[in-house]
């Protein structure tokens, strides 16, 4: 699976106040929009592009758009808050939801939301996550793109585990990862160390 860590010193800046525990939820959710912002730019590097003349005030030139926008898929909660920016960078993507919840225990997600397109054949795919952990979110979310036709996605997410990589590895599923690090591993609650906690509940609050 190609992985690429996106480690230019402002996204390192930004992760940084993601990880700092004193930062609270607005702060939190301004650093990852704009580290969402950098991870998306890159993301989008090699993507094939369509031609069309574009009048200047001076001249006719080549001009260029997405030959073929992805869609943009947030897995909620966390998801959220890096479809906006996303969606920015990309205005004419189509976005589709997912919603997910983690089970504390068992650490397998529980879906409870879906709202995507009924093919996705010849579609890329961008999976907006800040988190992969175990990587189990982000396989599932993966099946449900590929039981629809879907055979190019992008994991975009702010933090990885060498455990997630190795899941989606194993995987076979086709997906290439972007993120702004690889940190050290999971603990026994399934958490990424050093990571920056619940990446849910540090954009809107605790729900248990
Ligand atoms: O790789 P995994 O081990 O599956 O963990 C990653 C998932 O955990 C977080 O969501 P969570 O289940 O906490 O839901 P939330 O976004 O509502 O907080 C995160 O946003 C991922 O979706
Ligand atoms: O560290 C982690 C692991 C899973 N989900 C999170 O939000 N944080
Ligand atoms: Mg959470």
């Amino acid at each position: 699976m190609d992985v690429l860590v996106v480690d230019h010193p402002l996204a390192r800046a930004r992760l940084t106040t993601m990880r700092d525990a004193r930062t609270d939820n607005a702060a939190f959710r301004a650093a990852l929009h704009e580290l969402t912002v950098m991870l998306v730019y890159e993301a989008t590097r090699d993507l094939p592009v369509a031609e069309e003349r574009v009048h200047t005030p001076v001249a006719r030139t080549a001009g260029y758009r997405l030959a073929n926008p992805p869609l943009l898929v947030p897995v909620l909660r966390a998801g959220l808050g890096m479809a906006d920016q996303a969606h920015k960078l990309i205005p004419d993507a189509q976005m589709g939801f997912v919603g997910l919840a983690r089970d504390e225990e068992t650490l397998q997600p529980t879906p409870y939301m879906e709202s995507l397109p009924e093919t996705l054949a010849g579609r890329p795919v961008f999976v907006l996550d800040p988190m992969l952990a175990t990587g189990g979110s982000m396989a599932y979310t993966i099946r449900l793109l590929t039981d629809r036709g879907a055979t190019d996605v992008t994991a975009v997410c702010a933090l990885a585990a060498p455990e997630g990589i190795k899941h989606l590895e194993d995987s076979g599923l086709p997906v290439r990862l972007i993120t702004a690090s690889v940190d050290e591993r999971l603990n026994d609650s399934g958490f990424i160390v050093p990571g920056l906690g619940d990446a849910g509940d540090r954009q809107y609050g605790a729900v248990h």
